[in-house]
């Protein structure tokens, strides 16, 4: 049995706003999935969609209940999937953000609701980590290991929920 690793070190991780990181390349990101409407139409929808942009791993998807749920208010349960996605061509925070929120509308979300009404979400797509391409200069030119760039955890996503965790973590290690 061979494992191989995402190459995640939480005592590296870099927690950083995504405003200030739109114009920045993205090449690698571990995206959250959630759908609390026919997740068993839109899960595949969206995976299909994001396979076309690189090269995707896939944690194990779960029914969990709606973390904003209470007594007084049920809601619809979601299922999670977290996805590790490696970009065939990097592009902008900005690009990537636009980008999913596109496959976001193919999976026929409407975002406009009644107050108080429980919404229903088709597809969610969350950026939870990024990592960025390095830029060549004239001192990493002359390294001999280049370095890579460590994951940036999205500030606004942090600290992240436990169905995000169970999916990071099966991201991380697996065995083959
Ligand atoms: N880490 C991130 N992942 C995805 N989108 C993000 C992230 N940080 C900021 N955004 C921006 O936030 C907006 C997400 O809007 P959206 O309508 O999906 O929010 P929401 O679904 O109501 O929030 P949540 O996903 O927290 O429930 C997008 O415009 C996107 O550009
Ligand atoms: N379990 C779970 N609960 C949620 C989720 C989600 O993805 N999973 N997303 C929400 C709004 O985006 C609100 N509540």
């Amino acid at each position: 049995m061979h494992k191989t690793s995402m190459d995640l070190n939480m005592a590296t991780l870099t927690q950083c706003a995504p405003e200030i990181l739109q114009a920045q390349s993205v090449v690698e990101a571990v995206l959250a999935l959630g759908s609390n409407y026919q997740a068993e139409k839109y899960l595949p929808i969206a995976r299909e969609s994001l396979a076309a942009l690189g090269e995707i791993r896939l944690s194990t998807a779960f029914q969990n209940p709606d973390f904003t749920a209470t007594l007084e208010q049920p809601k619809p349960d979601y299922t999670n999937q977290c996805v590790h996605l490696v970009l065939n061509t990097p592009m902008s925070l900005q690009q990537l953000q636009q980008t999913f929120k596109t496959l976001e509308g193919n999976c026929n979300r409407h975002r406009q609701v009644e107050p108080n009404q429980v919404r229903r979400v088709t597809m969610d797509i969350d950026i939870l980590m990024i990592k960025l391409a390095t830029i060549e200069n004239s001192l990493s030119k002359g390294l001999t290991s280049k370095s890579i760039s460590d994951w940036i955890v999205m500030a606004n996503r942090y600290p992240f929920k436990a169905h995000e965790i169970v999916g990071i973590e099966e991201l991380t290690t697996f065995t083959d």
